[in-house]
């Protein structure tokens, strides 16, 4: 696998490789974050993110400081990353933001092995990402687990061939991501053409635009198509999180 996704992937797997797989016992399906996402408005998904790979350093976020501005900023739910390396992220901001606030929230991650969703539920996440770039065929199984555990899961796709993994898998929830996780170049067109070929297949389930959304001409593509989007770097770095939420989402 090229570029920084390669090499994220590649530091996942080896954090992981002497876990324990046994994703421990059933939990029911709350399916909270899949309910906050299906208002007939586009929700917001806000992200507490410090820093990433194209950007560096973002903003030196108190992660629940974050997530209470967010959710008073009129956010749905929240992402967050519990990458450490590139995205200076820990399960343990999860712990604490979960304890701290009542939005549903995803751990954002690069899922590689079971106990990474194992320790989204014992965080409290209502969900956790699974990237069809990373897990391929496997992200079904992946979904099992998740299931298992009583999470939701986003299941993010980049182009036509990951899609149809994905609308070929139990899905509920898809997430386009704008950005090319091997190049980090970003095309806002990625979203709504994809959106529109899951439609068209006959989804019926949530779906998600995501990266590279900064003012509210950006999200004009995806209005009407998408049922949310999910925005980091833009909020975090704004120093007012709470109102730059509500400007980027003012119809
Ligand atoms: O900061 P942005 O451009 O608003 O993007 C947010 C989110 O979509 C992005 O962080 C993301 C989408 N998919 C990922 C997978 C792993 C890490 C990060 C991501």
């Amino acid at each position: 696998m090229p570029g920084v996704l390669g090499r994220i992937v590649h530091e996942r797997a080896a954090d992981y490789a002497h876990a324990d797989p046994d994703p421990g016992p059933a939990r029911p399906a709350a399916r909270r974050f899949e309910a906050a996402l299906s208002g007939p408005a586009l929700a917001l998904i806000a992200e507490v993110k410090r820093a990433s790979p194209s950007q560096g350093a973002i903003a030196p976020l108190d992660p629940v400081d974050a997530a209470r501005a967010y959710e008073a900023g009129g956010a749905h739910a929240l992402s967050v990353l519990t990458e450490p390396r590139h995205f200076d992220g820990t399960l343990d901001f999860l712990h604490r933001i979960t304890a701290a606030q009542s939005l549903p929230a995803l751990r954002k991650d690069f899922v590689v092995h079971a106990a990474m969703l194992r320790e989204a539920a014992e965080a409290g996440a209502a969900a956790a990402l699974l990237m069809v770039s990373v897990l391929g065929e496997a992200t079904g199984a992946y979904l099992a687990v998740a299931e298992h555990l009583g999470l939701d899961a986003l299941v993010e796709v980049h182009d036509e061939a990951e899609l149809d993994i994905a609308l070929a898998t139990e899905a509920r929830i898809i997430g386009v991501n704008n950005r090319d996780l091997k190049t980090l170049h970003i095309d806002l067109d990625v979203s709504p053409r994809l959106i529109a070929r899951a439609r068209a297949a006959g989804f019926t389930g949530v779906l998600v635009a995501e990266s590279g959304y900064r003012t509210p001409a950006d999200l004009r593509t995806v209005r009407g198509l998408a049922d949310a989007v999910l925005v980091g770097t833009s909020l975090a770095a704004s120093g007012d999180l709470a109102q730059a939420a509500r400007d980027l989402m003012r119809p």
